[in-house]
């Protein structure tokens, strides 16, 4: 397959460079992109940075629409803020988009004890360490989305071993390997993707973790659709308004005084997320912010 090496150059403040470069970030993720390759911002005057943002868009017969507005995107990220964004494109094959962004996936630890590996980096577990092999390939979920990374330690958090577990939208699976090294006896996932449930199936089982049976089960469907129990912890990292459409139907998957862990909320849509959650029977228990992400833990009232 043929991609489309889309790089984001931006220059702005020296203060306002990490903001800019989540912004630039979320630009790429707002076009459905799973994942980005981040170079750190270096300086080019006293006060001026420059960094770079780099997506890889599939060429096929959408191609040129994402990429009118991607520029369209940047040009309106320009206009609203102190940073100036030029686009640079490369083509390339398969063979480059995989080292591509390989090369920039290092082993990382999350919350107190969970360490995510990529199949292809060295690691020694310290003592306590929960290990997971992970290689995402086009599935959302290596950890490094700062959403991933608040749901993992919210999992660590608030996951009683013993109990059930449910992702919806499981991506790579990260969240269900995480639950189930955790403790959790029940571990089941849900993504419409099928080639999310494949690469999620895949790292479940280099885990050591194999779905089939009731213990684990990973299903392709819409949402919760297709789910017929009830869990002590749901996570669902998806956007704002797709966790708003979630809401009608999630308290029949959470059992009473269970917990649904949410991200994918960006600070803007985070009063709109909480009003629907609480009109649905939930209480919010904990809010996280990273950059300008939000996680959300909300209890089903008992
Ligand atoms: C942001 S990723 C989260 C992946 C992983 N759970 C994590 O936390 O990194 C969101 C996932 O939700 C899936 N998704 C989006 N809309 C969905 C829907 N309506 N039903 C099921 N899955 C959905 C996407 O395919 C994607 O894999």
């Amino acid at each position: 397959m043929q991609w489309l090496e889309a790089g984001i150059v931006f220059e702005t403040e020296d203060l306002f460079a990490q903001t800019a470069a989540e912004l630039v970030c979320n630009i790429f993720y707002d076009l459905g992109l799973s994942g980005v390759v981040t170079e750190d911002p270096v300086p080019v005057s006293d006060h001026g940075v420059r960094g770079r943002v780099i997506g890889y868009l599939p060429v096929d017969e959408a191609l040129e629409q994402t990429r009118a507005d991607l520029e369209q995107m940047a040009s309106g990220l320009s206009a609203r803020h102190p940073v100036r964004c030029t686009l640079e494109f490369t083509p390339c094959d398969d063979q480059d988009w995989a080292n591509a962004w390989k090369d920039h996936f290092f082993v990382q630890k999350i919350g107190r004890n969970i360490v995510v590996r990529p199949t292809w980096r060295d690691h020694v577990p310290e003592p306590g360490e929960v290990v997971i092999d992970l290689d995402p390939g086009m599935a959302f979920g290596t950890g490094t989305h700062p959403t991933t990374a608040m749901c993992l330690e919210m999992v660590e958090k608030h996951l009683a071993p013993g109990t059930a577990f449910l992702d919806v939208g499981t991506g790579s699976g990260i969240l269900m390997i995480a639950a189930q090294k955790l403790g959790a006896k029940t571990v089941w996932g849900v993504d419409n993707d099928g080639v999310a449930v494949k690469i999620a199936a895949e790292n479940l089982e280099r885990n050591g973790i194999f779905a089939g049976g009731n213990a684990c089960r990973i299903m392709r469907a819409d949402l919760v659709t297709g789910v017929d129990r009830a869990f002590d912890l749901v996570t669902a990292n998806i956007l704002s308004e797709v966790i708003v459409a979630l809401a009608d139907d999630v308290g029949r998957v959470v059992v009473p005084g269970g917990l649904l862990v949410c991200s994918g909320i960006i600070e803007p849509k985070q009063a709109m997320v909480e009003a629907k959650l609480t009109a649905c029977g939930f209480d919010i228990i904990e809010r996280k912010t990273t950059d300008l992400w939000v996680c959300l833990v909300a209890r089903r009232t008992p």
